[in-house]
């Protein structure tokens, strides 16, 4: 049930002709008990999917923004455990999917298999593992598909046309398209060769694709989401939300935005 709540919301997206708009934030910054406030006014701003990251002590691909924002969740004391079982209590009223972010070791800690199962009772319709290679993927995946969980994959810029159909045969929920090389924060702009890439992935693949990294202003969101089903936005609403900018959050989504974009043609 949970991938199929995902599933609905890109069909309904790709309906009314719009891009998906993927927020992320980190679990436990700002304290769990705020965690609720900040589900819901990103849902209140127009975020289609949370991408809901969980700490942990060495997060390789993560950029100085998501680093200190784990270390701040870190020193809140916050535990996968302890997010699952708030996520628990709060699900029922959040309406759009939630997935999570996590590293290998929290989960290896708890187990596949009571993750998975912690993480259905918590509403999570998927699951991204930056850290997980697709061959050592069947371990999570495994229990995540028994309880209808998704199990996201990547897509880089050096992946290889084989590795590229590897990773859509049996694609899930969407493809995460890496946009940049190296780890999440802001960038001035991107690869000339990005767009053609997007396309030519968004046009392989039978599941949407989201494009991710370096994305930090209403007009990447806007440019980068033309060539693919949509984008996620991280450092950048990381930021916004420790000042509590949900105007600012608001701002970076194209759709949700008030100014007339299309009113000069
Ligand atoms: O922060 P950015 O550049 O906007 O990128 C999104 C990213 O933060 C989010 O999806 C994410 C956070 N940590 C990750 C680790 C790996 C892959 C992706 C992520």
């Amino acid at each position: 049930m949970s991938r199929m709540k995902m599933e609905q919301t890109f069909e309904s997206l790709g309906n009314e002709g719009k891009k998906a708009f993927i927020a992320y934030i980190m679990a436990g910054d700002g304290g769990l008990s705020n965690l609720k406030h900040q589900m819901l006014s990103l849902e209140a701003a127009g975020a289609s999917v949370i991408e809901l990251g969980i700490p942990f002590s060495d997060p390789v691909a993560d950029g100085p923004v998501i680093q200190a924002a784990g270390r701040r969740a870190l020193a809140e004391g916050v535990t996968l455990r302890g997010i699952l079982a708030e996520l628990a209590r709060i699900k029922d009223e959040i309406s759009i999917p939630v997935v999570l972010m996590t590293y290998a070791n929290p989960v290896l800690r708890l187990g596949a298999a009571p993750f998975a199962e912690l993480a259905s009772k918590a509403g999570v319709s998927g699951v991204i593992m930056p850290d997980v290679p697709l061959e050592e993927a069947e371990e999570f995946s495994g229990p995540l598909t028994a309880y209808d969980i998704a199990m996201i994959r990547f897509i880089t810029l050096s992946s290889s046309k084989a590795r590229i159909r590897e990773v859509m045969e049996g694609a899930e929920g969407f493809i995460y398209a890496v946009t940049v090389r190296g780890t999440t924060g802001a960038r001035d702009g991107f690869d000339e060769s990005l767009y053609d890439h997007l396309e030519s992935i968004s046009k392989m693949s039978d599941v949407p694709v989201c494009a991710g990294f370096g994305i930090s202003t209403h007009d990447q969101a806007e440019e980068v989401g033309s060539h693919c089903d949509g984008v996620i936005v991280g450092s950048r609403i990381v930021e916004l939300m420790q000042e509590n900018d949900i105007d600012g959050i608001k701002a970076l989504i194209p759709e949700s935005t008030d100014v007339a974009i299309n009113a000069s043609n």
